[in-house]
């Protein structure tokens, strides 16, 4: 588990993470989600230690980072994956690392063989792919078997085989009651694989909730969609039972305060033909962008 607690960094005039509690829980996958600069990166080096927070704290199953007897044990960290000795073989470097814990040799060939990078192991860093290094870097976290994962960006780089994989592994890593917590900008990918959602603007917390909460916040929930061949017949029922109508084209309605079920029985008692009705599901990337809309940094020119 990770909890931070009103968690504040600052470096100089600039306010990196502010004020800042979460809970990333066991048994779940949590995705840290927040535009850039919004103080991600530095809230994962608060937790593993790297920095020291202004005021605040971060714990990992209760206890600090620095306060850990043997960290790579409790928490596995992937935060760069080029971040790697490039002279030395992908072996050479996980056996380094495991040396440093007591971890047995045994083990570096077992993580080497979770994350499919057997035939390079033996091969320098320096000519890895970033696919390659991002392997290597979910190897390095998992080596100490640790009951809580932290992973910045995991799918990046990856092409859409290793895409799946990250997603299973962080799947199953969940279901053996791990904690784990990932970054990523690709919120198509982080719907699929995440539980809970974090989601931080401007170093402060947007939203802290699971992701049917979140899918909720998106503009499209609970807004059906219908397509019709008689709109003249089905707007004014619709109106009638409460809801609000937009017509998107000429024969389709978006239609809100209405059920589904309802459209499809006004329909029939309005004796317009339905062609198409539909549930339009809320999107991840929806509702992050219209909780962050006032927390990104860098903008292109133009209003959202
Ligand atoms: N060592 C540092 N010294 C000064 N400012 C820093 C330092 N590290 C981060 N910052 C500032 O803190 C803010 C948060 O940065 P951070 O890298 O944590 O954001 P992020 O959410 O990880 O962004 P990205 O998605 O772009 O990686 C930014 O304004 C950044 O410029």
């Amino acid at each position: 588990m990770i909890e931070a607690q009103a968690l504040t960094k600052r470096y100089g005039p600039t306010t990196a993470v502010d004020g800042l509690s979460f809970t990333a829980l066991p048994g779940t996958v949590t995705g840290f989600l927040g535009p850039n600069g919004a103080g991600k990166s530095t809230t994962m080096r608060l937790v593993l230690g790297l920095e020291r927070p202004t005021s605040g704290t971060v714990t990992i199953g209760g206890r600090r980072y620095a306060d850990l007897d043997a960290p790579l044990r409790t928490v596995g960290a992937m935060l760069d994956a080029r971040s790697v000795h490039p002279g030395r073989t992908a072996f050479r470097h996980l056996l380094a690392l495991a040396r440093t814990h007591g971890i047995p040799r045994s083990r570096v060939d077992e993580v080497i063989g979770m994350t499919g990078l057997e035939s390079v192991a033996g091969r320098r860093v320096k000519g890895f792919s970033l696919g390659m290094s991002q392997r290597l870097g979910i190897a390095a976290a998992l080596l100490g078997d640790p009951g809580t994962l932290m992973l910045d960006e995991p799918v990046n780089g990856l092409d859409p085989d290793g895409v799946l994989w990250v997603r299973k592994l962080v799947r199953d890593l969940a279901a053996e009651g791990r904690t784990v917590f990932l970054s990523s900008h690709l919120m198509h990918e982080l719907a699929l694989c995440a539980d809970r959602v974090v989601i931080i603007g401007r170093g402060r917390l947007l939203a802290d909730a699971s992701m049917p909460e979140i899918l909720h916040q998106s503009e499209r929930a609970g807004l059906v969609r219908v397509r019709t061949s008689d709109p003249a017949l089905l707007v004014p029922a619709l109106l009638q039972l409460g809801g609000d109508v937009v017509a998107q084209q000429d024969d389709v309605l978006h239609v809100r305060h209405v059920s589904l079920e309802d459209v499809g029985v006004a329909a029939g008692r309005a004796g317009a033909t339905v062609l198409e009705l539909a549930a339009e599901a809320g999107s991840l990337e929806e509702a992050y962008l219209r909780l962050t809309a006032d927390s990104v940094q860098y903008q292109a020119g133009g209003a959202r």
